[in-house]
């Protein structure tokens, strides 16, 4: 196979993970390429929030033919670039231009790639080049589906304030406080673990929001996960629910947030036909021994969502997980099932005015506010919205 004519841009972000990714590309990444006859046109470390968009950017503008970007991050930094292609990237009618990634994992949870390449090999830096290896021997990238999130202002008028694309996770409630305070915690804690000590730190709140849930778009259904079929079905409760949330989260293209936490394991179990995403809920108001929201009944779900992560950790079993009468959860053969599982087009959230960390949202581990009185929007959409950009990944 001929690069002829291909540039390459390798990116890394030196400050991703655990702040390895330039002795990685050093040692393993860049002789690789030069071994394969590859000869790159830009190695470029990012210097700070944003500037990945501006080297991409750049470089499209001056690299009008095939490109291909080898990507040394985490998800925040391809987040950061799709975000550009998406809204700074200038529109022209007479191009629709193929943005392949090579995606090589250097940040702390990597969704997409581990989603993407489940470790096979027993080297574990062989596994991180998994991505490189389909680039060097140019099997044909696949698209990425995207997540489309609108925040909106306030009746009467919904005045779009800000939109915001996703190639992973999109939140609310404890996932995006998980993100919010995970932040503080990365000098301190470079890995994972940070966002487990987030996750404690918010474990006991809940989110007080109202939620529709929009079918997709293709056959007007929201379905929802079945355990006693293993299967999909469509979803005959109400699409507008008002509640109390403990967890709320959507994912596209990935079925773990980190390689052991499979969160949306379906997505890769039960592969979805048409454009949706896949939408975990945990209303605690479900459980049979619920009565009203108190600190302590807060306190005692706190220990059910303890046992539902735990279960996401062992191969996604949470989605199996239901109530007994009591109030115990467990893999017990009927009761509520513990977390919803939808798999819709998209979704409404419309948080209570007056419960501010419901006002919370996370696009990749971005987290933005939604506006007093407002409302985020969010569909699944195959392709950037401007048309002029497809995004795909080596795998
Ligand atoms: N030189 C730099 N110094 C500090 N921050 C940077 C630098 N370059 C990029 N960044 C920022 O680092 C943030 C985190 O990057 P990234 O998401 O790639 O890694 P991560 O958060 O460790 O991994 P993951 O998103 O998979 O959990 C991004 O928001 C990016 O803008």
């Amino acid at each position: 196979m001929s690069y002829a004519g291909l540039e390459v841009l390798v990116l890394y972000n030196p400050a991703c993970g655990d702040n390895t990714a330039k002795e990685f590309f050093e040692a393993h990444v860049l002789p690789r390429l030069e071994c394969s006859g590859i000869n790159p046109s830009a190695v470029v470390a990012t210097e700070g929030v944003g500037h990945a968009e501006t080297i991409v950017i750049d470089f499209l503008k001056q690299h009008e033919g095939e490109v291909a970007i080898v990507l040394g991050s985490g998800d925040g930094t391809l987040h950061e670039i799709i975000n550009a292609l998406a809204f700074s990237y200038p529109a022209s009618s007479s191009m629709r231009r193929a943005i392949p990634f090579v995606l090589v994992p250097c940040g702390t949870a990597n969704a997409l790639f581990s989603s993407l390449f489940l470790p096979s090999k027993q080297d574990p830096v062989m596994n991180r080049l998994s991505s490189l290896d389909a680039f060097i021997a140019r099997s044909k990238p696949k698209p990425l589906a995207l997540a489309y999130t609108s925040l909106l202002s306030g009746a009467p008028q919904h005045n779009c304030l800000h939109t915001v694309i996703s190639v992973v996770v999109t939140s609310t409630a404890l996932h995006a406080s998980i993100l919010k305070d995970s932040e503080l915690l990365r000098k301190d804690m470079p890995g994972i673990e940070r966002f487990k000590v987030a996750a404690q730190q918010n474990i006991t709140r809940w989110y007080r929001s109202r939620v529709k849930l929009l079918p997709i778009s293709s056959t007007g259904v929201v379905q929802v996960y079945d355990p006693d079929t293993d299967a999909f079905i469509p979803y005959q409760g109400p699409l507008d629910m008002s509640a109390s949330i403990a967890y709320f989260l959507s994912t596209v293209n990935v079925d773990r947030l980190e390689p052991a936490f499979l969160i949306s394991p379906l997505f890769s179990r039960i592969p979805s036909h048409h454009i949706s995403l896949d939408l975990v809920i945990v209303r605690p108001e479900r459980d049979p021994t619920f009565i009203m929201d108190t600190p302590t009944s807060r306190e005692a779900f706190a220990r059910k969502t303890g046992v539902l992560f735990a279960a996401a950790y062992q191969d996604g079993n949470h989605i199996r997980l239901r109530y007994r009468q009591d109030g115990d959860i467990g893999h017990y053969d009927d009761g509520p099932t513990v977390v919803e599982y939808f798999r819709c087009g998209g979704w409404e959230w419309v948080p209570d005015e007056a419960d501010e960390r419901a006002h919370l949202i996370c696009s990749d581990g971005t987290v933005l506010e939604i506006a007093k009185g407002g409302k985020a929007v969010c569909n699944a959409i195959a392709a950037i919205p401007n048309g002029n950009v497809e995004c795909l990944v080596y795998t």
